[in-house]
């Protein structure tokens, strides 16, 4: 126990009273049990930013959001050097689809080792205020969720809804339930135009039109009772996938998707949906053969398994810094291209022998990555849907490229501001060209210098300003890093475990000093 953590304690002990309510019941409101309020109150309890914005919306005391006003910031200080080792932890897409996948069961789903991140918060307050119950159990990173027999689309939460892209998942569960009902408009990254047309034309096939009117899609279902249906997606999506496979889920018959993505999400989803009893069979191909049932009502546990983008991300720490580190239960189904990439590049790394993920499927491996002498790879580096080099793993090849000797192409034929945002790393010193909104010319190798920066608003390039701030000579105060906390859990401080030396403040970019 340290001093502020007894002071936070304290003031939750006395915010908590000045309301009038018991331990029991302000874990109720945070979705814990009395005893880690109890730890919490005694300063026994290490509190996650996650959990402090918890208490001070519980709560509602100028007290605690005192600590927390304005936005939350990050200052590195560099160069570092990681050594040890660190666990790879669940992915926040596979969260979203089993999330939104809960909606499909009436009997009660256990996910475990759900990530505690913003992006999952917004999907469980999207649940909330549709009338599903979601309780965290205990302080680990199980969550327990239990679906009312109507739920009342009508009450949902648009502010949260909007902040998130797998709102538009809701559609795939929904239509089961209601002829017509209305979802606000998507939100998330901001990468350039990102279609939902995909969604709607799988969807059709199933019965249901949707017609995106004034911030909302306005949605009409049909069911037209036939028995067998083949579906061909226009695009090899992850999310398209998983809602067309929530569909086909609950409709009675055979469904053959085809262009199916096979990605990690996609099959942590249908190992779920296999527990429920919905026969899938070809998961991880491009062809998937469903068995629908009409009702599922079965009290059910799932493990999610490893993030390869989590996994791409610790690597890349360890590349970024010229380190040793360990990287633990890598999912090495989802990182072959990527490792043959970086094989090519010069990187010295060693995996163990295979095992398994708990959900009892997911082949894991731990990887070592050492200091290495890395060369520009002769071709450029391009995404492919699964099994190609994953589309959220090419931004961090920007940091590695920008490590490597001679000159390397990024190609992110996918997305239109992905590497418009990556070109923030040159304010760190690396020396990258925009050749166009889809190419990037790196040359390296990189003198990092830190300074400071705000986060670009995206994920992936906003976590790889982060890794080359930790090789960087100096300080950097990365501020507003909201769309790091969407993706990652502690990241910071598991970072700092490693030797990184990381901190949050909060605070708006005025208060800072100029560089
Ligand atoms: C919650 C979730 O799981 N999000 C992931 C999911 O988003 P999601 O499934 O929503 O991805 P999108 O549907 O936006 O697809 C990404 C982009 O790729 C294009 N595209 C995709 C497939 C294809 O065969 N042809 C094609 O052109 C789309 O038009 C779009 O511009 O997949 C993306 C691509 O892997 C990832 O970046 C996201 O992290
Ligand atoms: C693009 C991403 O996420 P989303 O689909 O949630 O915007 C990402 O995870 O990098």
């Amino acid at each position: 126990m340290n001093a502020t953590s007894l002071s936070i304690g304290r003031l939750i002990r006395d915010a908590r009273t000045s309301r009038g309510w018991s331990q029991q019941r302000l874990a109720e409101e945070l979705g814990t049990v009395q005893s880690a309020v109890h730890r919490m109150e005694a300063g026994q309890q290490n509190l996650s930013l996650a959990m402090i914005n918890r208490l001070t919306d519980a709560l509602d005391t100028p007290l605690i959001q005192a600590k927390t006003q304005g936005n939350p910031n990050l200052k590195i200080i560099g160069p570092t050097k990681l050594s040890g080792q660190i666990d790879v932890r669940t992915s926040k897409n596979a969260a979203m689809a089993l999330l939104c996948a809960s909606l499909l069961n009436e009997g009660r789903t256990v996910l475990r080792g759900i990530a505690r991140i913003e992006e999952v918060d917004r999907i469980s307050e999207v649940l909330t205020s549709i009338g599903v119950k979601l309780t965290w159990m205990g302080e680990g990173n199980d969550l327990e969720i239990i679906r009312p027999a109507v739920l009342t689309p009508e009450t949902i939460d648009e502010r949260a809804a909007k902040r998130t892209r797998s709102i538009l998942m809701f559609l795939g569960p929904l239509l089961h339930e209601f002829d017509e009902f209305r979802l606000p408009y998507a939100g998330g990254c901001d990468l350039g135009a990102r279609t939902v047309n995909p969604h709607m034309s799988a969807l059709r096939r199933l019965g249901l039109t949707v017609e995106a009117t004034e911030g909302a899609y306005h949605a009409t279902m049909v069911r037209d009772g036939s028995v067998e249906r083949h579906i061909t997606l226009i695009e090899r999506g992850d999310t398209v996938t998983e809602n067309a496979l929530m569909a086909a889920a609950r409709t009675p018959g055979v469904t053959v998707l085809r262009n199916a993505s096979g990605n990690y999400m996609v099959q942590d989803l249908c190992f779920f949906l296999q527990l429920l009893g919905v026969q899938i069979d070809g998961v991880g191909t491009t062809t998937l053969t469903i068995r629908g049932v009409d009702r599922i009502e079965t009290d059910v546990e799932y493990f999610v398994s490893e993030d390869p983008i989590e996994a791409m991300t610790l690597l890349t720490a360890g590349i970024v810094t010229e380190s040793e580190i360990t990287v633990r239960r890598c999912p090495i189904e989802f990182l072959e291209v990527e490792f043959a990439v970086l094989e090519e590049m010069g990187l010295d790394f060693t995996m163990t022998p295979e095992y398994r993920s708990r959900n009892g499927k997911t082949r894991l491996v731990d990887v070592t990555v050492r200091p290495s002498e890395l060369t520009a790879p002769h071709d450029k580096i391009h995404p492919m849907p699964f099994p190609g080099l994953n589309i959220d793993n090419l931004p961090f090849f920007a940091v590695i490229t920008a490590m490597a000797s001679g000159q390397s192409v990024i190609y992110d034929w996918v997305y239109e501001d992905r590497s418009v945002h990556l070109s923030k790393l040159s304010e760190l010193g690396a020396n990258i060209r925009l050749m166009d909104a889809h190419r990037l010319l790196v040359t390296g190798p990189t003198p990092w210098r830190g300074r400071n920066i705000e986060t670009p608003p995206a994920l992936r390039p906003a976590v790889c300003v982060l890794l080359a701030a930790m090789a960087a000579r100096g300080t950097t105060n990365l501020m507003d890093v909201y769309v790091i906390n969407r993706g990652y859990e502690d990241l910071p401080h598991r970072l700092n475990k490693l030797g990184a030396n990381i901190s949050t403040f909060w605070g708006d970019a005025e208060d800072l000093p100029e560089d």
